[in-house]
């Protein structure tokens, strides 16, 4: 489902992120990214979304090739992902619904079935309760909750999440991961980059460790 094949990322100031990275995930497979901060995992992450370009190597996503993706490509891979990463901002001058209806807007999908889908993506993550909550009343592990509804509304076939349980305490950690797990339950692919001991001393999926931006062994 995502092959990488010997990929090389050097960033533009010359600093190499990852050297040398292959493996694959399976469909349906959940697996962990770990390592020490700097080692490369949302680099990693960022090259399945095309959000960055490997310098060599090739990445599958599917049966797609992306390594040297075009552009106008770009929108259509994304399409079959679901992305959770920091840097994403909540609206806060909208309500829940309304965050999570944002990217169906993007992609034009009829009002009525987006509506739907919106509360059926609220409801998967426990939400749907909160619909016309303003986002600044929800707690750290509803925030985070209304980033995976807003990440799955789309019903993607790849989950990405980049510390996703970052700053939460153990309980909201221990829910959200209960989430990724009924999404692994359904098939769904999902890929996770984290620090967290607690999270991945409890996994029985794969672990990937990165050190200086290669895998172990
Ligand atoms: N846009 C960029 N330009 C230059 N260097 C970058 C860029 N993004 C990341 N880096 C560098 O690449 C290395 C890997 O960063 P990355 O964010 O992938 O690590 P990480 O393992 O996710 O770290 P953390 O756990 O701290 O988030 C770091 O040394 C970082 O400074």
């Amino acid at each position: 489902m995502i092959d990488f094949q010997h990929v090389n990322k050097r960033y533009a100031g010359g600093y190499e992120a990852l050297t040398d990275i292959t493996f694959s995930v399976e469909r349906g497979e959940l697996a962990f990214f770990t390592g020490h901060s700097g080692a490369g995992k949302s680099t990693l992450l960022k090259m399945i979304a095309a959000i960055e370009r490997p310098t060599s190597g090739n990445i599958f996503v599917g049966q797609q090739n992306i390594s040297a993706l075009k552009r106008s490509a770009i929108p259509y891979l994304r399409r079959n992902l679901g992305l959770i990463f920091q840097e994403q901002r909540i609206l806060l001058d909208r309500n829940v619904f309304a965050n999570v209806m944002l990217p169906l807007q993007v992609m034009g999908a009829d009002s009525r079935t987006a509506a739907a889908r919106v509360r059926a993506a609220l409801d998967k993550v426990g939400l749907l309760d909160k619909e016309k909550a303003n986002p600044i009343t929800l707690s750290g592990g509803e925030k985070q909750r209304l980033c995976i509804a807003r990440a799955v509304v789309h019903r993607p076939t790849i989950l990405i999440a980049d510390e996703p349980t970052a700053s939460l305490d153990t309980g909201y950690a221990r829910e959200i991961m209960a989430v990724f797990e009924s999404f692994h339950q359904v098939g769904v692919t999902v890929l996770i980059a984290t620090h967290d001991r607690m999270l991945l001393d409890a996994t029985r999926s794969r672990v990937f460790e990165l050190t200086q931006g290669k895998l172990a062994a």
